[in-house]
């Protein structure tokens, strides 16, 4: 095996040292002012080893990547009905697109982009009897953490200037393809978004999906079967119109968020977390992009 703590240490070091960090997200106001100085990397691996340097205990928003875990809730509550309103393609453009929404008749190309997201943020408000704090539960037993939180402030924030979420929920709900009220799935969709994490309970939350569908808690969640498509939306959909490179330079599932942080896995061996706010063109973090590269080559452990 090797020697992880080295190789994060070596991955760290570069980090803090890169001339270029990216731009922070500034387009929900919430999030403009973190430092992208921050920097953390967390590595939970699957014989029940951690390891950390750097902001990797920090919180911070946790943004898109909910997005996998509000797919695997909406896997446990409805199953295969979710690929009725929703296809599993990559959309090859950003997160937030919406001229294909209206092209192929309010049907999202897949959960991981904003208009997906919203359908099972849709289906999540139909099933749960509180949504909110239900799927914050869910997330507190699938780390055994209670103190993952929502932020309100950047909830409100993003209420407040997601005039592209709301076209896309008012364009689904023209299609038919949303069953509750715009303002209420909205609301449900931006708290999810919202919600805090560091890099280490976020390798801990996505423990599952390393491990055949069951926890950290060791509590069995989703099937084998379900883990085969998380897995395969995040490699195919996990970074919008980046997902061919993320798979080309590191060669993992995993999934970003403007937040700054990614979360990427090997199957029955490890997850692998990092944060870093600044984002590339894209709009995934740039040095986390550049870490898990670097991470995957030294250690020779994708899954290709
Ligand atoms: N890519 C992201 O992280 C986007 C999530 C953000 N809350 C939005 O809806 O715009």
């Amino acid at each position: 095996m090797p020697d992880f703590q080295v190789i994060l240490e070596s991955i760290y070091q570069d980090a803090i040292n890169a001339s270029d960090k990216g731009i922070v997200a500034s387009y929900i106001p919430e999030l403009e002012h973190i430092d992208k100085n921050n920097f953390g990397i967390h590595l939970r691996t699957s014989d029940g080893k951690s390891y950390g340097i750097g902001d990797y205990k920090k919180r911070f928003s946790i943004q898109s990547i909910s997005k996998v875990l509000a797919l695997s809730k909406a896997m446990e509550l409805i199953g295969e009905a979710i690929w009725e309103r929703i296809d599993v393609e990559p959309s090859g453009h950003k997160f937030n697109q919406l001229a294909l929404l209206e092209i192929e008749n309010g049907i999202p190309r897949n959960p991981l982009i904003n208009s997906g997201a919203i359908v099972i943020a849709d289906i999540l408000v139909s099933n749960l009897k509180n949504p909110k704090e239900d799927f914050l539960s869910y997330l507190r037993d699938l780390t055994g953490d209670n103190t993952i939180c929502f932020n309100k402030d950047v909830a409100l924030s993003e209420k407040l200037t997601g005039f592209k979420n709301y076209a896309a929920a008012n364009l689904l709900k023209s299609f038919k393809n949303l069953q509750n009220p715009v303002d209420e799935v909205l609301d449900f969709y931006f708290h999810q978004c919202s919600i805090e994490m560091s890099c280490s309970q976020l390798s801990n939350a996505f423990y599952l999906f390393a491990n055949n569908g069951r926890c950290l808690q060791d509590k069995l969640h989703i099937t084998d079967g379900q883990v085969k498509r998380v897995n395969a939306l995040m490699l195919t959909c996990g970074f919008y119109d980046e997902a061919g490179e993320f798979a080309f330079e590191v060669g993992l599932p995993g999934k970003s968020g403007v937040g700054g942080g990614i979360v990427a896995l090997l199957p029955d061996k490890f997850v692998i977390s990092t944060w870093s706010p600044g984002l590339n063109k894209k709009g995934n973090s740039k040095l986390g992009m550049l870490a898990l590269a670097k991470f995957t080559t030294k250690t020779k452990l994708s899954i290709f």
